[in-house]
């Protein structure tokens, strides 16, 4: 749905996204991902023909000119402060961009707005702009929808309710690019990782792949620890001692359970160990490992 090929970004003579390339599917929800500075923001407002950049940007086989923005009619975005007008109204902000009175009300519906919506913005406290910034990205059924930071302000069941919002939309087939620190909020929602860090995609794949990245060691006890730290390290087999037993890279598996058989050592107890989400990603980052899709 939307194709980015060979991005690359400048603010003026300097090169801020580097020949960037990603796809993300009709109906998934693609996190991006990395730390500040990393260009989450440029690559959202280069797919929204905001910025100087060569490559090919494409939304629904359409290409994303500088020039030529007709392949965003069909796109919302929230990229950093809602481009609220204070002096207006909740639902006279939105009226400015909305097709319909049917799409105003739409979204104040969903996104629980209606107590507020007739007031002046510049009265909104920091949770109400963002779901104001939020409707506003949600207008009109768009097909494409960019989120940067969309939690922003929001409380626990703001929160909630635009995860559920955000959901419900992807089930009907709008397709979602969004950005957060927070990664715990981003894994209840995303069905893809994007992951950029200083101005380079280092993966794109969906999250059912990545977990299986993080299955990646070995929990084991056996009935002699220190007689099997000095033989698998006298084999050159990287191990860390875990509370009660060892813990290895699960591609040294067999070869240990080899060893130890050899030298009368037994096992009395073994299991997976998943890293967290969050430690597969720093994992990722410092090894700066591309992995395609
Ligand atoms: N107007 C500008 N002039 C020069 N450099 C800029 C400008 N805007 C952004 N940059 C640089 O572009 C890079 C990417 O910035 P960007 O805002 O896209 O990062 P980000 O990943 O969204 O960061 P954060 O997580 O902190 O919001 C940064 O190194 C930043 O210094």
């Amino acid at each position: 749905m939307l194709t980015v090929q060979a991005m690359t970004t400048y603010i003026g003579h300097k090169q801020i996204i580097k020949q960037g390339s990603f796809e993300v599917a009709a109906g998934d929800i693609a996190g991006l991902i990395g730390p500040n500075g990393a260009g989450k923001t440029t690559i959202m407002k280069t797919i929204l023909g905001l910025m100087v950049f060569t490559g090919q940007i494409q939304i629904n086989h359409q290409t994303v000119l500088e020039q030529d923005h007709h392949a965003l009619a069909k796109v919302g975005a929230l990229i950093e402060h809602p481009a609220i007008y204070p002096f207006l109204t909740g639902w006279d902000n939105l009226r400015l961009y909305a097709q319909t009175a049917a799409n105003i009300q739409t979204v104040v519906t969903q996104l629980a707005m209606t107590t507020f919506i007739r007031q002046k913005a510049k009265d909104y406290s920091l949770g109400m702009k963002q779901k104001l910034g939020i409707a506003l990205a949600l207008l009109n059924q768009p097909e494409l929808v960019l989120l940067d930071e969309p939690m922003n302000g929001l409380d626990i069941e703001a929160t909630i309710l635009v995860r559920k919002i955000i959901k419900q939309y992807a089930r009907n087939g709008t397709t979602f690019l969004i950005s957060s620190h927070i990664l715990g909020e981003l894994q209840k929602i995303m069905t893809d990782v994007i992951l950029v860090n200083e101005g380079r995609i280092v993966l794109n794949q969906p999250v059912h792949k990545l977990n299986q990245l993080r299955q990646q060691r070995c929990h084991f006890v056996t009935d002699d620890i220190p007689t099997t730290v000095k033989l698998l390290q006298a084999q050159k087999i990287p191990i860390k001692s875990v509370h009660d037993g060892l813990s290895i890279d699960r591609g040294y598996l067999f070869q240990v359970q080899d060893l130890l058989a050899a030298h009368n050592l037994h096992l009395l107890a073994l299991s997976p160990y998943d890293i967290s989400f969050e430690q597969l990603i720093v994992r990722l980052l410092t090894q700066g490992n591309g992995v395609g899709r």
